[in-house]
């Protein structure tokens, strides 16, 4: 299989995490993470907007243990396009303790959704930031979103914070739960009170089915610190915006690392520093509880929550 370049400039994962000091709660979920090939397995798609370093499940497998983790929710990664083939190769390694996200087009048959869910996929993700994808037609992923509903999944959407007033109408007019990744990238230079966040917030205050990841500080903050060397108070600028948002919904807000963290620009983050990150975020022990372990738990695995 043909060998891939990496785009110039990426930053490869972070080797060597620290352990975290902060103690996860017991069957904590990492419910944002990817894995990229390995790509002399599973290449990467020709309409790719980036090709990463890899990042094999095994890889990922050592970071949950090391990091206290118990389980991974594996998100498709964009690099992969809508060939699921790696992260389904990682939930079939992963004893049940991983579930996924997969990209589907609308020629997708009955029976190969129905062989993504038995591997443990239990939603799609639409991706509406134009860096990473090509436009697809709304009636196009509103017909798969009618698909997987009868599933039982459900829909992860990314976008950008400018975005959210024309996409609003269709978010709203999915029918099933919706979760948002990375806090629909707020602007963290502007006021956590301010119009634009408050339009987010508002979003999901209107709407019980809308969830939202507390997740990429690292890719969010303009202030940092970055979470490197030891850094116990990494990115000021992003935690008001995750605590109003786990403070205001604790039954609707999950975390994850989003390692191995596609696209970063400035420096990739120490793992183990990101989840010391947390209790800055979640400051009771219940917040923790629901964050980590409760909320994921009753989405990923609901029958066992
Ligand atoms: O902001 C990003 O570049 C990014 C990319 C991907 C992906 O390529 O799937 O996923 C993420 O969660 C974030």
């Amino acid at each position: 299989m043909a060998k891939f370049e990496k785009t110039p400039g990426w930053l490869d994962w972070y080797a060597g995490p620290a352990k975290p000091r902060f103690k996860l709660p017991a069957g904590a979920v990492d419910a944002h993470c990817h894995v990229f090939g390995p790509g002399d397995q599973f290449a990467f798609a020709p309409e790719r907007k980036y090709t990463p370093c890899d990042a094999s499940k095994d890889q990922l497998f050592a970071l949950r243990d090391h990091l206290g983790f118990s389980r991974n929710v594996i998100v498709q990664a964009t690099c992969h396009g809508a060939d699921n083939s790696a992260v389904v190769d990682a939930l079939r390694a992963a004893n049940g303790k991983a579930r996924g996200i997969a990209t589907v087009k609308r020629n997708i048959t009955d029976a190969e959704l129905q062989a993504l869910h038995a591997a443990g996929i239990r939603g799609v993700r639409f991706n509406f930031v134009k860096r990473l994808v090509d436009f697809t037609p709304k009636d196009e992923l509103m017909e798969i979103a009618g698909r997987i509903a009868k599933l039982g999944w459900h829909v992860v959407i990314y976008f950008e914070a400018v975005d959210l007033p024309e996409l609003i109408d269709f978010f709203t007019s999915l029918p099933t739960t919706i979760v948002v990744d990375h806090m629909g990238r707020p602007d963290v230079t502007k006021p956590v009170d301010g119009p634009e966040f408050a339009r987010f917030v508002d979003f999901m205050q209107r709407h019980n089915n809308v969830w939202s990841k507390v997740s990429c500080p690292e890719r969010l903050s303009v202030s940092g610190p970055p979470a490197l060397n030891g850094e116990q108070n990494a990115y000021q600028d992003v935690i008001p915006f995750a605590k109003t948002l786990i403070e205001t919904f604790p039954d609707r807000v999950l975390w994850g690392t989003d390692w191995p963290h596609p696209n970063l620009k400035g420096h990739m983050p120490d793992d183990g520093l990101l989840v010391d990150f947390i209790p800055h975020i979640a400051a009771t022990p219940e917040l923790q509880q629901k964050l980590l372990a409760g909320n994921p738990m009753r989405l990923y695995w609901p029958e066992e929550a």
